[in-house]
């Protein structure tokens, strides 16, 4: 049996001919077109699209079709603010680059791998409702060493599931909006060669005290929500380059929302004249909300003249308990009682302020509306610098207290309103409405930038890693 094996010149040459031919021959060309708001780039890269071999096997790499891009966003629910912005960034995709970008979002961990992995939703819920357990291992995995040998050992674990679950979206882009979604995807694709195909780039949804697995060397880019956080991503070893700071992407809706207060109290059936006040607790409806409720409904009613002086409303998320008991009891004032809202744009609109615990999706959305924020509880760990970014820039207070809670929103309504009017305009100082736009463009721009080597389809890049 002759078995045919190829020569290390050969193999050089092979390679040198692929790299030739990719990087060659190839008109890399980025051209302006007028879209929805302003100039865009647009890549397009043209070449020829058969390499034939010394063997004279013709191996077609079709990389002159301008084909869409797939864009793979990690994500887990753990909490409500992952999912928000992983759907933020895929609506400004498809708002600014319409089908030029193919968009995935997915937990892949859930659904390829096995536990832990598979099961962070639960175990972060029960670690978050024993909150001294959540801040000793928030804490005690912060140093580098222990979660970068924990990750890679859970990478070498699970290396093939992760693998089919990136490899299924035949990713040209991963965006990971998540702390714990960095490093073994980054493994996998050292593993497989695929760096110099795949950008990769963390989009951090916190605004100041983040865990340092955020911060992962080998990103192409690392968005920054704020300069808090931009500090941190230096200090813990990222290139000035890669970090760039835009703001938390917030759902377009919210910048793009042009409904009046008016009739946005009509469509959602609100009183049309009381000051409203929305009450939450994040995607999963956590914190005193049921104890402040019931202070509010006894604070917001004026027994001398007999009438409330505002209105609540309640969201209540996935916390379906939560909102049937409120459900149950009775008001002296107006309130309603909401699940889990699809458009919280509107019901922010409609609102002359919120409470809510420190949850950075709800506070970049609140700044965005111009509401002020009575912050009244926050999470140990990620969540505990969003309340002085909060309070320092005099967009709202911090009070664990239902009572202090009630008493300050009453103010708002009758002898402070000034308070409330000069908080509403800090808060719309600190908003960035614009930042999904800035960074979806700038992954745009990453992705022109990439060698052609990245518009090489799947099914030729085993062979391609294989020589490389
Ligand atoms: C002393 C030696 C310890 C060795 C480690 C042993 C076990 C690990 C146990 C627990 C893991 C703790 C993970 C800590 C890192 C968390 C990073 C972080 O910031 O996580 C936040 C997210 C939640 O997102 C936040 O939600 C907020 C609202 O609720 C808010 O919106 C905020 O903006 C969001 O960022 O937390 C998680 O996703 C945690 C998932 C917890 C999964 C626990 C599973 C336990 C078992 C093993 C864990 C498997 C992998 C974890 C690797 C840990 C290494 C860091
Ligand atoms: O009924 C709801 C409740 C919350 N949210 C969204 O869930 C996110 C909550 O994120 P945050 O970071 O505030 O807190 P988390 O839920 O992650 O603790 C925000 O975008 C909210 O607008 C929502 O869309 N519908």
């Amino acid at each position: 049996m002759v078995m045919k094996v190829a020569s290390p010149e050969k193999v050089v040459s092979i390679t040198e001919k692929v790299w030739q031919r990719v990087y060659g021959g190839i008109n890399n060309n980025c051209y302006y077109y007028h879209h929805h708001r302003k100039h865009q780039r647009r890549c397009s890269y043209e070449s020829e699209d058969e390499y034939e071999d010394e063997d004279g096997t013709i191996q077609l790499m079709q990389m002159g079709a301008e084909r869409s891009k797939n864009v793979l966003i990690l994500m887990s629910d753990t909490g409500g603010g992952h999912r928000a912005s992983a759907e933020a960034i895929r609506e400004a995709f498809r708002i600014e680059f319409g089908d030029e970008y193919r968009i995935y979002v997915k937990d892949v961990w859930k659904e390829y791998t096995g536990w832990p992995l598979n099961d962070m939703e639960r175990s972060y819920k029960f670690m978050v409702k024993h909150v001294q357990l959540w801040k000793v291992a928030f804490h005690s995995t912060s140093p580098r060493w222990i979660h970068s040998s924990y990750l890679a050992a859970i990478a070498s674990y699970y290396a093939k599931e992760v693998e089919a679950g990136l490899m299924e979206y035949k990713p040209d882009i991963i965006i990971s909006v998540h702390p714990l979604m960095q490093h073994i995807p980054l493994s996998v694709l050292k593993w497989k060669s695929l760096q110099k195909k795949v950008i990769f780039v963390t989009v951090i949804t916190d605004l100041n005290t983040c865990h340092p697995t955020w911060f992962h060397p080998r990103v192409n880019r690392c968005y920054c929500p704020s300069k808090e956080v931009a500090k941190r991503a230096l200090y813990d070893g990222l290139e000035e380059s890669q970090i760039q700071v835009f703001g938390l992407p917030i759902r377009p809706s919210f910048a793009r929302a042009v409904l009046s207060k008016d009739d946005l109290r009509k469509e959602l059936e609100l009183d049309p004249d009381l000051p409203a006040v929305l009450l939450m607790g994040g995607g999963e409806g956590m914190g005193p909300v049921k104890k402040t409720a019931m202070v509010l409904g006894e604070s917001l009613y004026d027994n001398d003249q007999g009438k409330p002086i505002g209105q609540l409303i309640i969201i209540c998320g996935r916390n379906k308990a939560l909102a049937s008991t409120l459900e149950s009891l009775e008001w002296k004032i107006p309130v309603k009682v909401r699940g889990f809202e699809t458009q919280m744009e509107k019901w922010m609109g409609a609102c002359d302020c919120i409470i809510t615990k420190a949850g950075p999706g709800t506070i970049a959305e609140a700044l965005i509306r111009g509401l002020p924020i009575v912050l009244n509880d926050y999470i140990p760990g990620q969540e505990k610098g969003n309340v002085p970014y909060v309070v320092d820039n005099g967009a709202g207070v911090f009070t664990r207290s239902p009572k202090e809670t009630a008493r300050i929103v009453s103010e708002w309504f009758s002898t402070k309103t000034d308070e409330l009017k000069r908080m509403s305009e800090n808060a719309l100082k600190l908003a960035q409405p614009e930042a999904v736009f800035d960074i979806v463009n700038d992954i745009h721009e990453l992705a022109c930038q990439r060698g052609p080597l990245a518009n090489i389809p799947y099914d030729s890049t085993s062979s391609l890693t294989n020589v490389i």
